[in-house]
């Protein structure tokens, strides 16, 4: 089942369109949104996520409507948002952190703490959990993010720009928790870097200047390019260059 599904979706600002008719569907697995810094890619999760109404176009989560009085709950309900800069009170310990996003989020006060037991767990955090966020790495923090958004242990996961500022240890550990929680529910991974994507993914939604370049299995934007000698012939040097032939110059 496509549970994320957005139609035709229409973005302006300052008179600018933004996202220009963008059609997509997310299913059980990663997709990734990828797109150099301005495609929009911001703008297109925070539609799909509730939190900024389209001007046009329809979004459904899980077939609701999170713009619909009546149906916003049950969209809600369904889904996980990380936003690019999420903030967070330094002060707080991973645990309370979590238990105020509990208490935001309307997950009933008995609830709470396994909530916040599974979200630690599936992130690995559960040995830092009364450590203050101030003291953790950015890879914790950006893991601790993550675990505000599983707290409703949602079927639907937005994730924006998740390894921005991580070393390359980091942004493996990131990838390999991306893969698993991509196993049983529909992951939308928002990235500007064909390597986060390249070898989880299974399907790519390509956004460039606000339009959809590209919607299509991974390994079918890599084989739009030859091998091209020179040891470049990879996976993942062809989906780069794949990636670029669409956006440059376009
Ligand atoms: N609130 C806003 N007011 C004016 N322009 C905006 C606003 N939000 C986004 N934009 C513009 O919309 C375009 C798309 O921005 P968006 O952040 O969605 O892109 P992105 O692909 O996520 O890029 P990045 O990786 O740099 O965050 C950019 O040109 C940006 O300047």
């Amino acid at each position: 089942m496509q549970l994320v599904v957005g139609e035709g979706i229409l973005v302006a600002h300052q008179g600018r369109p933004v996202l220009d008719g963008v059609t997509l569907s997310v299913g059980t697995g990663i997709t990734g949104l990828l797109g150099v810094n301005g495609a929009g890619k911001s703008t297109l999760l925070r539609a799909l996520a509730g939190v900024a109404a389209p001007r046009g176009g329809n979004v459904r989560i899980g077939g609701h409507d999170p713009y619909a009085a009546s149906s916003r709950p049950s969209a809600l309900r369904l889904l996980g948002y990380v936003p690019q800069h999420l903030e967070a009170p330094p002060a707080f310990s991973v645990a309370d952190y979590l238990l105020h996003l509990c208490w935001l989020k309307a997950v009933p006060r008995r609830d709470r703490p396994d909530a916040v037991g599974r979200a630690l767990a599936a992130v690995d955090l559960t040995d830092r959990a009364s450590a203050r966020l101030s003291t953790l790495s950015g890879g914790m923090r950006q893991r601790a993010s993550i675990a505000q958004a599983l707290l409703t242990d949602p079927q639907v996961l937005l994730l924006d720009e998740p390894t921005t500022g991580l070393d390359p240890h980091q942004r493996a550990e990131l990838r390999a928790l991306v893969q698993r929680l991509g196993a049983d529910r529909a992951v939308l991974l928002a990235t500007h870097i064909v390597e986060d994507v390249e070898y989880v993914a299974h399907h790519l939604v390509v956004l460039h200047g606000g339009r959809v370049r590209f919607d299509g299995p991974t390994a079918e934007l890599a084989a739009t390019v030859g091998d091209g000698g020179g040891g470049a012939g990879t996976v993942g040097g062809r989906l780069e260059r794949g990636f670029l032939g669409l956006v440059v110059g376009a």
